[in-house]
């Protein structure tokens, strides 16, 4: 069992850190990397990836939305935050931030409230009626939150990349952004960028 470190919560606490762009940019192509357009669930393709999964959860509860998630889930006044971090044999490989209104929580069918340290996507992608939005990508530099917590997590400074894409289901919606940190091919491939 991975002893985790401890990881103030929230971590993402101001806006204007992520430059979330559509996949069609041109900056896309230099990009292009399965980890970032892959729809299928990020549990599933890292469970296949590693012997250990686990989930750290950071945290879950009512915390402020950023501008730009205001802009997904429309004019909330409050919201549900999750933020973890997923591990892989004991390494840190993703940052996952999601936002869901309380209507959200209250779905009985969506049982966010009770997900703890299960992964949401394998809630979500049970989901019968489930859709997503169009994949944004963006760019974490080594000042920004994330790109801090890369480093507090014991790995060099680096330019990081992440996703981010609306689930609906049961007639709500979450926002789930992902950033490769750590030990992720991603985050490795791109250390020097
Ligand atoms: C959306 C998914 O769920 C994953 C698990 C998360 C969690 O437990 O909070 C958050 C984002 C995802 O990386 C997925 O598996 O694709």
């Amino acid at each position: 069992m991975t002893s985790f470190p401890d990881i103030t919560f929230p971590v993402v606490t101001t806006g204007g850190e992520a430059a979330w762009q559509h996949t069609s940019s041109e900056h896309w192509s230099r990009l292009a990397s399965d980890w970032l357009l892959d729809p299928s669930s990020l549990t599933a393709k890292l469970k296949e990836q590693c012997q250990q999964f686990q989930v750290q959860l950071l945290g879950q509860r009512e915390a402020p939305l950023l501008a730009d998630e205001q802009a997904w889930l429309g004019p909330q006044k409050s919201c549900i935050v999750r933020e973890v971090i997923l591990w892989c044999d004991g390494q840190p490989w993703v940052f996952a931030r999601s936002v869901f209104p309380f209507s959200a929580l209250a779905q009985q069918q969506l049982r966010l409230e009770d997900l703890g340290t299960k992964p949401l996507g394998e809630h979500l992608f049970k989901q019968p009626d489930l859709t997503r939005s169009a994949v944004e990508v963006s760019s974490f530099d080594p000042h920004t939150k994330v790109g801090q917590l890369h480093q507090q997590l014991g790995f060099p400074s680096a330019t990081l990349w992440g996703r981010r894409s609306r689930f609906t289901a049961a007639g709500q919606h979450v926002l789930v952004a992902e950033v490769f940190i750590g030990a992720s091919p991603l985050a490795q491939e791109y250390v020097n960028d």
